[in-house]
């Protein structure tokens, strides 16, 4: 392909990714893999670059733009090779006309960077939201050490923070390693790790990961607690636990059950597990402002109302929580959001419909305090943005 015929692609596709975001429709990423699935005339360079111009157009414009032109033409503001393609030939974006109009630059729509300023970011805080995001992965402990992966792949280093933590270089495809295949590391960003140990998982104890998705921080709390123990992870999203169990397989995690939840209902399925849990870790469905630098498109989909119902999903879910801790054990309270709203706000609310829980002070190899809990922002820490806190049960 030549650079004009690229710049068109990544224009056609932003289209695509701009309807889907407005229609609730596939991720970019699936958008990207469908679009060259039907077109074997683009070779793996020419995907590459068009990725390239499509995710800085994304990052580039605040505000959901009108067109995909609009926002590619902020690249080409920046870089005058991008704008030198816009050159009206076959295959290429017509010439740039006079005062064409651009899309809105900007981190965020205005109403979400009013709230993230609310909740205390500016400047290159803020801008750090939606940057990019290193490829980190964690290290299985039950199968080998961090050093033993060091050796092993020369392209890899340690992450600064994480104790378990290494990163290789963006793009790598981690599966096709033979150590992915051998279940001794894990795709799983710095940041995430570093507020799974909020929980502090022991030898043999018993935790419930309520909010477990596809596993990412169960598989951390098993090689934590040394494969030693229970973990029941539930989830509600049937698709997203079935991916726990081969990954549970391949990591040699032998401790962890699974359990569908229905939602609403969640009570009658952990009937067995009321106030016996030694600790519970609710990584909460959220916004996902923390994670801009991997979906950057999600800042266009988010809408206040969505917030608000998240709010709602996230007490019920804290409620479902406080009902299995065991006297004097522990709820971790984790959201990938940065929002006061989903974050530290959530925490007062529990602890005023929860009387005699109390807040414990965390000590995590990254992240500042804020609010009721400790704060992980992409700008201080190079990580995706958290929020975690850490209560015990009267
Ligand atoms: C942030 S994700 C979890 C990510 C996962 N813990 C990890 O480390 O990869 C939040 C999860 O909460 C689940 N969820 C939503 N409502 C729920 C409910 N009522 N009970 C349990 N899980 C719920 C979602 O399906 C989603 O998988």
């Amino acid at each position: 392909m030549t650079p004009p015929a690229r710049t068109q692609a990544a224009i056609e596709l932003l289209d695509q990714i701009l309807a889907a975001a407005r229609e609730g429709g596939a991720a970019a990423d699936t958008l990207i893999a469908r679009y060259f699935a039907t077109r074997r005339y683009a070779g793996s360079k020419d995907r590459r670059a068009v990725r390239e111009l499509v995710y800085s157009a994304i990052r580039a414009a605040g505000d959901r733009p009108e067109t995909g032109r609009s926002a590619m033409l902020l690249v080409a503001d920046a870089d005058p090779e991008v704008a030198a393609t816009f050159d009206g030939s076959t295959h290429a974006p017509a010439a740039i006309a006079k005062d064409e109009p651009r899309a809105r630059p900007g981190v965020a729509p205005q109403w979400l960077s009013k709230a993230l300023r609310a909740s205390g970011l500016d400047g290159a805080a803020l801008t750090a939201l939606a940057g990019r995001a290193t490829l980190d992965l964690r290290v299985n402990t039950v199968a080998t050490t961090r050093e033993a992966v060091l050796a092993a792949l020369p392209d890899a280093e340690p992450t600064p923070h994480a104790p378990d933590g290494i990163r290789l270089p963006t793009g790598t495809n981690v599966e096709s390693l033979p150590l992915f295949n051998e279940g001794a590391i894990e795709v799983q960003d710095e940041g995430s790790q570093i507020v799974g140990l909020a929980m502090q998982a022991k030898f043999g104890e018993r935790i419930v990961d309520l909010c477990a998705g596809a596993g990412g921080k169960t598989l951390a709390l098993a090689a934590t607690m040394q494969n030693k123990g229970t973990i029941l992870a539930c989830d509600t999203d049937r698709m997203r636990l079935s991916r726990l169990a081969p990954r549970a397989t391949r990591a040699g995690a032998t401790i962890v059950e699974t359990t569908l939840l229905n939602p609403t209902r969640e009570r009658e399925a952990l009937a067995d597990w009321q106030e016996r849990a030694d600790g519970v870790l609710v990584d909460a469905p959220c916004s996902g402002t923390g994670t801009w630098r991997r979906n950057p498109e999600a800042r266009w989909r988010l809408t206040p109302e969505r917030v608000s119902r998240l709010q709602s999903t996230q007490q019920h879910v804290l409620g479902v929580a406080a009902s299995l801790v065991r006297p004097g054990g522990a709820l971790v309270y984790i959201v990938c959001s940065l929002l006061d709203a989903e974050g530290t706000d959530q925490v007062s609310w529990f602890l005023g419909a929860h009387p005699g829980w109390k807040v414990e002070a965390l000590d995590l190899p990254a992240g500042a305090k804020h609010g009721q809990g400790i704060r992980l922002e992409p700008g201080r820490d190079g990580t995706d943005g958290f929020f975690v806190a850490r209560l015990i049960a009267p």
